[in-house]
């Protein structure tokens, strides 16, 4: 059977493109449901590429890149392909159609000179096999409404926002967020006005619309609401979009206000960082669920300018034996970094450690300990203590976090 054709898809197939990731995802979305979404895709500043794969008229697989940044330790930012919207057509699966998709989007970010590629997984066991490792490893939490707070933050700290007024001042406090927290990316202005500003009935999944607080200039959160009631009693869910805040005093206000909202029982808040405050803010912390959230990955595509652009909180010398089946990163590199300065280039010296790529990707931006997966099996030590020193250079203050979908 010969090969079904692929395609980059330009700006004017977008809408097909839409309508086959919604079914691939077993959603129903009308077009008028999409038209925020089509707004995005052909938004200039976000650049997005779009792939698709075609049978007769049909597509039946679908791949796409948001052209994005994101955060490294010392607050540089890196150009970063956002792999978003893949699918297959049901009746195309186990087809080979993914793999071929994929490789055509990693080929145009690597021609692009994105260092590394970036998702969130359907299902965890696809990715692995293209290179993708979990980088941003984060929690959500269930939380008890009324949970107490160790030290009252005033109340009035915590204003309400109009989306006017979100969209001018938020993207500059997420921005400042990300100067200390490796793995943040932000968005383009019509990414924003998704979030904010636009939506459609099928986005809230039966709960209010958004409701808009933040500390200004220092904080902000958005949630839904909901309502629900059992044996007559009000039992209301508040469920949190993100909460981002640039100091301690505001992230504490709005974690205040979103517990004790009447009419709610339960708070639900999605992709925390690992070391989120949360838990020291309060003095009875069984009342918080935490659970293991969808982690974002990371593809490496260039391991020198990825590790090169990043800042290191020793000064070491390690050389990395990596394997990498798929594309051209494997080979022995050797890691000379300080806290002044680093520099990651191809050696012909023996490894300190043996690692497969997926694995090099999670220790990039300090988010798995190499000593772990060094006990999971997953990286050799050759030099004994590598993998603890590993971990030493790449060791940051804040763990990596990004606070949202995409
Ligand atoms: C970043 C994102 O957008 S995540 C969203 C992913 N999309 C979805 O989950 C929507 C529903 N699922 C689908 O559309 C499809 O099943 C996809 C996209 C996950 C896979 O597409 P396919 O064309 O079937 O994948 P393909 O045939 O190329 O499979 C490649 C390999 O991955 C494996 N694989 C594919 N899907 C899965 C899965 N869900 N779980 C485990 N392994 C999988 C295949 O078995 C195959 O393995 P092999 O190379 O050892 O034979």
């Amino acid at each position: 059977m010969s090969e079904l054709p692929l395609h980059r898809v330009p700006p004017e197939e977008y809408l097909a493109f839409a309508r086959s990731v919604s079914r691939n995802f077993y959603e129903d979305e009308s077009d008028d449901d999409l038209a925020p979404w089509l707004r995005l895709l052909r938004e200039p500043a976000g650049d997005f590429r779009g792939w698709a794969v075609r049978d007769g008229e049909q597509i039946v697989g679908n791949y796409g890149i948001y052209t994005m940044d994101v955060s490294v330790p010392g607050g540089a930012r890196v150009p970063m392909a956002g792999v978003t919207a893949v699918g297959v057509t049901q009746t195309h699966r186990r087809r080979g159609i993914l793999g071929r998709l994929m490789r055509a989007g990693l080929d145009d970010a690597a021609e692009r000179g994105e260092p590394v590629a970036m998702l969130y997984a359907s299902e965890s066991a696809i990715y692995g096999r293209y290179g993708f490792g979990v980088a941003v490893p984060m929690l959500n939490y269930r939380i008890d409404r009324g949970i107490r707070f160790r030290d009252a933050v005033d109340p009035t700290l915590v204003r309400p926002a109009t989306p006017e007024q979100a969209l001018a001042e938020w993207p500059a406090v997420l921005d400042a967020v990300r100067d200390h927290r490796p793995g943040a990316a932000t968005r383009t202005p019509e990414w924003w006005r998704n979030t904010l500003v636009h939506d459609p009935a099928s986005w809230r999944h039966g709960a209010s619309g958004r409701r808009l607080v933040h500390v200004p200039g220092r904080g902000y959160t958005s949630y839904r609401i909901k309502d629900d009631w059992k044996d007559n009693l009000p039992a209301g869910e508040v469920r949190l979009a993100e909460v981002v805040a640039v100091d301690p005093e505001a992230e504490a206000a709005l974690w205040q206000h979103v517990t004790d909202l009447d009419l709610t029982t339960t708070v639900t808040a999605g992709l925390r960082p690992v070391d989120c405050p949360l838990p020291e803010l309060v003095t009875d912390r069984l009342r918080l669920r935490p659970t293991a959230a969808s982690p974002l990955y990371a593809r490496l595509l260039d391991v020198a300018a990825a590790f090169d652009a990043r800042a290191y909180a020793v000064t070491d010398r390690l050389v990395l034996d990596v394997t990498d089946d798929l594309r051209d990163q494997g080979g022995t590199w050797s890691l000379d970094a300080s806290p002044g300065g680093v520099e990651t280039r191809r050696t012909a010296d023996a490894g300190d450690l043996a690692l497969p790529v997926d694995a090099l990707a999670s220790v990039w931006l300090g988010g798995v300990r190499a000593v772990q997966l060094r006990d999971a099996r997953r990286l050799v030590e050759h030099t004994p203590g590598a993998a603890a020193r590993l971990d030493r250079l790449v060791a940051t203050d804040h763990a990596p976090w990004m606070p949202f979908e995409f």
